[in-house]
Order: C-alpha cells, then sequence, then structure tokens
C-alpha cells in the first residue's frame, strides 16, 4: 500500500493546508482547553503536545492514519514474539527483558522468560558481590572502578541510565565508558585506575566488534602486566554477550559470561545484561525498578486507546511534523544535566532504527522517514545554537525533556532551571510580534529612527513546534518509563513508514571498507592501484605524518 495515495493522507494534506499558516497563537487563544486537550499523562510522566502545531481534526486524521497502517496489529505481532525483523529472521522481544510477573513471556509455546531470569539472578549474584565488596580482585582488593567496554547500544543505553540516576550510585564505585577507538578515551583511564580494583564488563552482542575488540584486548593486556597470571582475568572481566563462545576465547570464564539473545535488538539491550554497569551502580533493586517503569510503559502501549496512548500519540505528531510540515530535523533538549546522553542515545535509537528508504517489501517509500535527531542539554543551547531556533526561518520541533525536581539539589538551582525550559517552549511557540517588539523598544524611548533599525532583529516568528515531556524525579520508574515510551513511538513511526526498524544494514559498508583500508594504512602498497584518488591522497598524507 502507498499510504500517500490512501485518502487518510489526503486528509491529513487538507488539514496541512488549513493549520501551515496557522500561528499556535492563534490555536491557543481560540482554545481555552488546549492544554488539557493536547496532553496526556502516565504514572506521573506528563507530555504536553499543545505546543505542536494540530488541532483536534489533524490528530483524528492522524490517528486513522494509525489505524490504517494496522499499528495494533503490528503492535500485537510484536509483543506476540513473532519475527518482524523478517530481514534477519529474528523476534523483536526486548519487552520480555522487563516482564517481571511469573507468567510467561510472550506466549506459553514461546516462553523466552526461564532464560531472562536466569540471567537476571546471575546479575543479582554479580551486583551484590560486587557492591559488598565480597568480589575480589587478583589481590584480594574490592572493586571501586567499572569500566563498561561497548559501542552503540551496548554503550548508550547503560552510560545514559547510569548517568541518568547517579543520585542512586554506590557510594564506593566509580564508572567509566569506554566506546572510541581512539586511545585517548581508554589510555587516560588506564593511566588512573588501579588493575587490583578495577572490573571491566566487555558488552558487545556480537563480541566481533572492531572497537570495542580493541579496547578490551588492551584493557585485557593492562591487567595481566600488573597480574602476570591468566587466572587473574576471571577476577577482573565479565562479557556481555549473545556469541558465549567468543568470550570464552578472550578467556572469560564461563560463569562471568552474561546472555543475551538474538532477540534482543542492540539499541533496545539496556534492559537485559547490557545494562549490568546501572545494575552494579544502583543495586539490582534499583535496576528492576527500572524494568517495571518501562513494563508500565509497555502495558499502557498494549492496552491504552489509540488516542490516549503516549507513545502513538508522540509517533504521529513527529509525522505530522516529517510527512506534512516538511520539519527535516528534529532537537532533542534534556534540561537535566543527568540526562545528558538522552540525545546521543536518540539519535542511535531513531536513526538506526528508521533512517531507511526502502519498505519492509523492498520498495521505495513513497514519503520520507526519520527525520535528523540531535541535541544538547537545553540551557547550554540557549546560549549557542537556540538563536536559529528562534530566528533562523527553519521548521525545528523540539521535544523539552526535564524533572520537576533535581537529582542533586542545591539550593538556589532548581526555580529558574524551570522557568528557562518553559521560557524557551513558550517564547518558541508565540514568538514576539512585531507589535510587541515595537512597543517595547518605545517604552525603552528609542527615537523613531532607532526603533526603525532595530525593529526587524527584535521579532520573533515563532510557531516553532515542541513537545514538553516532564517526570515529577528522575528515579529508576520513571527513567525506564521515559525510554521505552521513545522506543515505541519509533516503533509506531517504523510501521507507519512501513520500514522494518530492527535491522541496520546501512552501517556495513563502512565496517568493510575500513577492514579492507586497514593494510593501506599500514604501509601496504600493494593497495593503492585499487584505491580512488581521495582515499590514497589521504592515505599518502597518514603515511607522511602518522604514526600508526
Ligand atoms: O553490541 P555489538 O555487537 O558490539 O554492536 C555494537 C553496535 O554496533 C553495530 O555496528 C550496530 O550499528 C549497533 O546497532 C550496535 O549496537
Amino acid at each position: 500500500m502507498n499510504i500517500t495515495q490512501t485518502p487518510e493522507w489526503q486528509a491529513l494534506l487538507q488539514d496541512q493546508q488549513r493549520l501551515e499558516h496557522t500561528h499556535l497563537r492563534d490555536l491557543f487563544a481560540n482554545d481555552a482547553q488546549r492544554f488539557q486537550r493536547f496532553s496526556a499523562e502516565l504514572d506521573g510522566l506528563l507530555i504536553d503536545y499543545s505546543k505542536q502545531r494540530v488541532d483536534a481534526e489533524a490528530v483524528r486524521h492522524l490517528l486513522s492514519l494509525a489505524r490504517l497502517a494496522n499499528v495494533e496489529e503490528w503492535r500485537d505481532r510484536m509483543f506476540a514474539g513473532e519475527k518482524i525483523n523478517f530481514s534477519e529472521d529474528r523476534a523483536v522481544l526486548h519487552t520480555a527483558l522487563r516482564h517481571m510477573e511469573f507468567s510467561p513471556f510472550p506466549s506459553a509455546e514461546l516462553d523466552v522468560m526461564p532464560q531472562v531470569r536466569a540471567v537476571r539472578k546471575q546479575m543479582r549474584d554479580i551486583v551484590e558481590r560486587v557492591r559488598s565488596g565480597l568480589w575480589r580482585g587478583f589481590k584480594g582488593d574490592a572493586i571501586q572502578n567499572v569500566v563498561n567496554i561497548g559501542i552503540g547500544g551496548s554503550d548508550l543505553g547503560p552510560k545514559l541510565a547510569s548517568r541518568a540516576l547517579s543520585a542512586y550510585q554506590h557510594p564506593n564505585l566509580n564508572f567509566f565508558y569506554v566506546s572510541n577507538l581512539d586511545s585517548a578515551h581508554l589510555a587516560p583511564l588506564l593511566e588512573k585506575l588501579d588493575p587490583r580494583t578495577t572490573l571491566f564488563i566487555v558488552a558487545s552482542k556480537t563480541f566481533t566488534t572492531q572497537e570495542t575488540s580493541i579496547n578490551a584486548q588492551t584493557a585485557r593486556t593492562w591487567l595481566m602486566a600488573a597480574a602476570m597470571e591468566e587466572w587473574a582475568i576471571a577476577k577482573h572481566f565479565i562479557a556481555v554477550t549473545s556469541s558465549p563462545a567468543k568470550a570464552h576465547e578472550f578467556g572469560i570464564p564461563d560463569e562471568n559470561i552474561l546472555q543475551i539473545w538474538d532477540w534482543v535488538g542492540g539499541r533496545y539491550s539496556l534492559w537485559s545484561a547490557v545494562g549490568l554497569s546501572v545494575a552494579l551502580s544502583i543495586g539490582m533493586n534499583g535496576f528492576e525498578r527500572m524494568l517495571q517503569g518501562a513494563q508500565t510503559m509497555d502495558s499502557h502501549f498494549r492496552e491504552a486507546p489509540l488516542e490516549k496512548n503516549l507513545p502513538v500519540l508522540m509517533a504521529l505528531i513527529s509525522i505530522w511534523n516529517t510527512n506534512f510540515l516538511g520539519a527535516e530535523t528534529t532537537a532533542i533538549l534534556p534540561y537535566n544535566e543527568s540526562i545528558r546522553h538522552l540525545p546521543a542515545f536518540l539519535q542511535q535509537l531513531e536513526m538506526e532504527s528508521n533512517g531507511k528508504t526502502v519498505s519492509r517489501d523492498g520498495e521505495p517509500l513513497s514519503c520520507r522517514a526519520n527525520p535528523i535527531v540531535w541535541g544538547e542539554i537545553g540551557v547550554n543551547g540557549q546560549h549557542a545554537f537556540f538563536q536559529l531556533l528562534h530566528q533562523g526561518g527553519w521548521l525545528i520541533p523540539c521535544d523539552f525533556v526535564v524533572a520537576a525536581s533535581s537529582d542533586h539539589p542545591l539550593p538556589g538551582h532548581q526555580a529558574p532551571l524551570l522557568a528557562n525550559c518553559l521560557a524557551q517552549s513558550a517564547a518558541l511557540a508565540f514568538g514576539k510580534t512585531e507589535q510587541q517588539a515595537r512597543e517595547e523598544l518605545s517604552q525603552a524611548g528609542l527615537s523613531e529612527a532607532q526603533l526603525a533599525r532595530l525593529l526587524p532583529h527584535k521579532v520573533f516568528a515563532g510557531n516553532q513546534p515542541s513537545t514538553t515531556i516532564l517526570m515529577p524525579s528522575l528515579d529508576p520508574f520513571q527513567l525506564g518509563m521515559l525510554i521505552a515510551l521513545y522506543e515505541h513511538k519509533v516503533f509506531v513511526q517504523g510501521v507507519i513508514w512501513s520500514i522494518n526498524s530492527f535491522d541496520q544494514w546501512g552501517v556495513e559498508l563502512g565496517k568493510q571498507l575500513a577492514n579492507r583500508l586497514l593494510p593501506a594504512i599500514l604501509g601496504d602498497q600493494a593497495f593503492d592501484a585499487q584505491l580512488d584518488a581521495s582515499t590514497s591522497g589521504l592515505i599518502a598524507y597518514f603515511r607522511r605524518h602518522g604514526h600508526v
């Protein structure tokens, strides 16, 4: 089905005609109930999408589009464990990882819970031993430093969550995340760490990812230089992987290998043992609280009618902005320092899932899919790129994300922080009219000539749409809900765009080429004739200047 040819899509094009030139100022002025109408809450997590450029009719048509695309059916197929990731012949069952009841999941016939529970138990055991100081290093010391070596989904999720929940962090443990192949990431860390008190978690679903393998090998060499004995590896290395044999080959004993499964996508793996560093930081009970938050969002996503369904509404708003209002990018603006990694996490979640131009059927998509996702801590952005959001003339929908109370409170900080967050979304939405700017300038006593010169610079067009996501506080439960909200949002968008959101073939070509270029970088001139002129010129430069 070409969705753009359907009556539902055509109705939305009519809405677009109506709303394209309607200002948010007027939408608010004409509807005193706008906030009530266009906001929704689940267990304290509130989404306010009243500052999106929609009206009730457009939302109704968007919901019809979701029904037409069979969102509910696809959702049920995912939860039933069907192999909806058909290009890799895999089920998509990260929701099993946060299934907290003792019932089978996804079904009695296909129950994955015994394996999930066994790994949770293994995690709990490790977490308790490390946190209590019972886990000892090769010289008998308690662990003080945990280094997660991983990249992509094996880095971004745990890094986001462990920073987000730093208020709950064990007082005697420090956490580090190493992903970059550049030794400037690992080397300064190794300089300050003590091998006797350092525990490495090598997180890699495939256990073949080059960046992770090289960092893990270097960490292993560093440990061995101090410990001298192979048995020390068992005291300082844990692996999280779906390829236990490869972790075993690396020298990690079986009891230190935590399994994940092919039905857990890398960018959906935080809830598995990939989250071990988070569990070590906040304790296994805290980690399970985060799983419960995600499960609460799962149940809501499965059961709530579409018009009250938070992930569905978020997805539809994004589709509206991308496909009808023409937005090409979207900004994620967390205001809490502790969720500073949210933009990076969502970049992978959204762009690796839906950054595609081919449908499930192998046909070119009939419309544009995922916008470019970017972002930064809100207040930092205010003093940097917000100028462009306010007056740059681009349509850039924003997600403002903030918790009502601070997780690391100091007197005098939180109220101004919240004021800034709310001020920005209001300024973006409502702007400042020429009339308002003129009045301000003349009240400041400017001459008519000065006023005329300054006036064009003081006008804010406004009408920049945003959603504000509020949480009471940054706790494990709320964080679990927040991340699962975005996961399901991405799923719904993928269904409507008819994309398989769970593969990522687009990352392969670069990996292949990097492997092919390695000998040339290392000096093997036999390859030179096969290189394009640019690559060969750049390699010549490396040979002149690099020490590899
Ligand atoms: O966990 P790993 O197998 O090491 O994979 C790490 C990451 O690299 C891949 O190239 C994918 O793009 C990501 O989806 C994945 O999360």
